[in-house]
């Protein structure tokens, strides 16, 4: 492990800063390209690259991450070409030089039917382009590579980048009311809880596989939106998913099983401790 070469993709993005942020805690060494210096849907580039570099773990957090705009051009948008081809691209160069693959996956790639929780083995069956396409790139993994690790995960926050916790904090600045969606229930996940997971997963050599990595306990949108602004003015508004129209199908009920990821000893925090925890740390 101490001789691990490390390799993040999508560094500079929520997650892989989160990890990028962890790992210079332990005064770890990486190697963290950006995307112009390394496009994952440049199968040549990523086979030199990897040949080149020789990493022993990948974390590739590298992704289209956006669920509407992905549903311009089903099947040919830049989302297919990152999150499924680009994917299959890692796993083929990770596979040749036999290194470990981490790669972050959704619960997008669930329909959000199924009244108890998602389990890992749970066969996919997205409703979205952007679900479709990372259930792809899971497909690829699993056919490809040897050493990996699936994680899924959910509703997604922290102090890098764009997210819901940050959406509503700015809105309350200076809205006296907002509109939140109840019927649509999941489990947020703090990026450092799930960055921590990662290293936990690596360091521990826990079995490869796939595992589903949220905060514990679940909510609707509209309750995860009281607990942010717990200390706000604002007044919220609770409105069914029909009264907020996106162009993406989301899943209504979207709550994956976190048992294998528990049964690992891993601790997992839920989501209002988590939360409470972020807000913290932003503010100081
Ligand atoms: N944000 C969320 O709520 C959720 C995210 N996920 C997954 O977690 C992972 C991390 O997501 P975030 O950090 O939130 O995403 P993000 O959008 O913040 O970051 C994506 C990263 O991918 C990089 N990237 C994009 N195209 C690339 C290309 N062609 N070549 C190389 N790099 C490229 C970007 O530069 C960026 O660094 C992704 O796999 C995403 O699908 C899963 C569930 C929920």
């Amino acid at each position: 492990m101490i001789n691990d070469k490390i390799l993040i993709l999508g560094a500079t993005g929520q997650l892989g800063s989160q990890l990028r942020e962890l790992l210079d805690s332990q005064a770890m060494d990486y190697l963290a390209p950006s995307s112009k210096q390394l496009d994952i849907t440049n199968a040549d580039l990523v086979t030199q690259y990897f040949q080149k570099y020789q990493p022993t773990i990948i974390f590739d957090c590298a992704a289209y991450t956006n669920v509407d705009g992905a549903e311009d051009e089903p099947g040919k948008t830049l989302d297919h070409k990152i999150n499924a081809e680009g994917t299959k691209f890692v796993a083929q160069a990770a596979e040749m030089i036999k290194a470990t693959l981490f790669y972050i996956s959704t619960d997008y790639v669930f329909d959000g039917n199924k009244i108890t929780a998602y389990l890992p083995e749970d066969r996919p069956h997205p409703q979205c382009e952007y679900g479709r396409t990372k259930a792809e790139g899971e497909t690829s993994v699993l056919n490809i590579m040897s050493k990996y690790y699936i994680i899924r995960t959910s509703w997604v926050f922290g102090q890098y980048g764009h997210n819901f916790v940050y959406t509503m904090l700015q809105l309350a600045e200076n809205h006296s009311q907002i509109k939140v969606v109840t019927d649509q229930i999941g489990r947020p996940t703090w990026a450092k809880t799930l960055a921590q997971f990662m290293i936990y997963a690596w360091r521990q050599k826990i079995s490869y596989g796939i595992y589903q990595l949220s905060n514990d306990n679940y909510c609707s949108w509209y309750q995860f939106a009281q607990e942010i602004l717990t200390d706000k003015k604002v007044k919220l508004i609770p409105i069914s998913s029909a009264d907020y129209p996106q162009k993406a199908q989301r899943p209504q009920r979207s709550i994956m099983n976190l048992d294998k990821v528990k049964a690992t000893g891993f601790l997992i925090p839920t989501w209002q401790s988590a939360l409470r925890e972020f807000k913290e740390e932003i503010t100081n």
